[in-house]
């Protein structure tokens, strides 16, 4: 195994660790790997040494996961497809982790009917504009951060585009899924520069993870 388990201090691989939705699942992949982490959410604290793993985590809103990781402060990170799609940041993917699975999709009410000033309203803009763009329609882009299904009940957009799990948040508010556009999972991905001085650990743990995730495959 070419992960180290004694490393200490400035030899610690510092992850990127986004808070809430994706954590608890990402810290189950870490453990099904054999990586010994203590659950990093029981305390406030932001930065937390684990020298037993060889890693240090920074503890992050998932949408800023990218920027961390392009900047070279932490090595590593852990980000949603649509995270990353949006921010179009210059970082290496290495690994989909197939964890928080769902769905890009425009979404709109089962009655929608093409207008002369369409408005979408997304957390996504550069997702929704490009695909719109792509499209040949010509869309004007609301940027909310949260309650996005919201928009076309109460006419602030007429569509939106959101993602979908469950779809019970389309079901429950009578909206319904108009097209897909991707497909999301959560990935890991390095500063290009980290890779480069850090491989072995961090395709050691890659690796690690890699055999993690084909071991619960289909499970
Ligand atoms: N309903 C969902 N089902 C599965 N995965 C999801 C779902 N919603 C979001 N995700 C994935 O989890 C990631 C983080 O979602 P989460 O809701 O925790 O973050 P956020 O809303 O960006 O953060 P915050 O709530 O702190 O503003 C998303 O970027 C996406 O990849
Ligand atoms: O298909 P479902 O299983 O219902 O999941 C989809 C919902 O999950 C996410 O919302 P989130 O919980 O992050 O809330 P917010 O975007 O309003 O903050 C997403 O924006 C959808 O609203």
């Amino acid at each position: 195994m070419s992960q180290s388990n004694n490393q200490t201090g400035g030899d610690l691989l510092m992850v990127a660790m986004p808070k809430g939705r994706i954590y608890k699942q990402v810290i189950k992949l870490f453990r099904e790997a054999g990586l010994s982490i203590p659950d990093l959410e029981e305390t406030r604290k932001l930065v937390i040494e684990v020298p037993e793993a060889g890693m240090s985590f920074i503890m992050v809103k998932p949408v800023d996961v990218p920027t961390f990781v392009e900047y070279g402060v932490a090595d590593i990170g852990i980000v949603g497809k649509d995270v990353l799609m949006e921010e179009n940041k210059d970082v290496y993917e290495l690994l989909d982790l197939g964890i928080a699975k769902c769905r890009m999709s425009v979404i709109g009410l089962p009655n929608w009917k093409p207008t002369i000033h369409p408005r979408v309203a997304t957390k996504y803009p550069n997702v929704a504009s490009q695909y719109f763009r792509e499209q040949g329609q010509q869309v004007e882009v609301i940027k909310l951060n949260g309650s996005i299904e919201l928009a076309p009940l109460i006419g602030l957009a007429d569509r939106i585009v959101d993602m979908v799990e469950t779809g019970q948040t389309l079901r429950e508010n009578g909206l319904v899924e108009m097209e897909q556009i991707f497909g999301i999972t959560s990935r890991l991905i390095a500063n290009r520069v980290s890779y480069r001085m850090k491989n072995e650990s961090i395709q050691g743990l890659c690796d690690r993870l890699q055999a993690a995730i084909g071991s619960t495959a289909g499970v």
